[in-house]
């Protein structure tokens, strides 16, 4: 690994987006967030992609847009459907330390409201129940360090993460 970046995945309301920034102050890194780096490249919102291109054509994009970033020093919160794409995360655990923010799904269903409005991949016939099932291997898979996030508070995530990351080094 060249570059020192920290990528966060993880199930839609893990808290990536909001602990992403509060890690990146503590680091001192930049922050970005994929799915807004989707929004500025494509000038639409991510529910007009999936309108206008469907949940395929919206991964497709997805995997394109995270496997062509070129950062340095960054905390990146992904979207939670970034793990679908294989060029993505390869690309990625190529230029960072892979952050999997783990929530049980008791606590998800209490944090999540309701998933379509969130913009959610989620194909037909799909509970939240099944993504749940279908994605924690992938993100497992990819995970260099995992965080439990039930019960805890964003600052307490932070410092986790934070000494976790340090400690192993991978910022060299
Ligand atoms: N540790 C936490 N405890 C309680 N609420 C949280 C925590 N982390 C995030 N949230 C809340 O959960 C919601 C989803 O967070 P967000 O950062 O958008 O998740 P993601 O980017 O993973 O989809 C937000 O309303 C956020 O304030
Ligand atoms: O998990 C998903 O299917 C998605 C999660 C969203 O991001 P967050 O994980 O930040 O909510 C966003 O990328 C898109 O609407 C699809
Ligand atoms: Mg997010």
């Amino acid at each position: 690994m060249t570059e020192k970046n920290v990528i966060l995945i993880g199930m839609p309301g893990a808290g990536k987006s909001t602990v992403g920034v509060v890690l990146a102050k503590k680091l001192g890194y930049s922050f970005t967030d994929s799915d807004l780096v989707i929004q500025e490249q494509t000038g639409r919102l991510l529910y007009q992609l999936i309108e206008a291109y469907g949940e395929e054509g919206f991964l497709e994009i997805e995997n394109k847009i995270n496997a062509t970033l070129v950062l340095s020093g960054h905390v990146i919160a992904t979207g939670g459907s970034v793990v679908y794409g294989e060029e993505a995360m390869e690309h990625l655990s190529e230029i960072g330390c892979v952050v999997y923010l783990k929530l049980s799904y008791k606590e998800l269903t209490e944090r999540l409201g309701d998933l379509h409005k969130r913009g959610v991949v989620l194909k037909e016939g799909y509970t939240l129940e099944d993504l749940y099932r279908e994605r924690v291997p992938l993100y497992e898979k990819w995970a260099d360090i995992t965080i439990t996030c039930d019960g805890r508070n964003i600052r307490d995530i932070v410092e986790e993460i934070s000494e976790k990351y340090l400690k192993e080094s991978w910022q060299q």
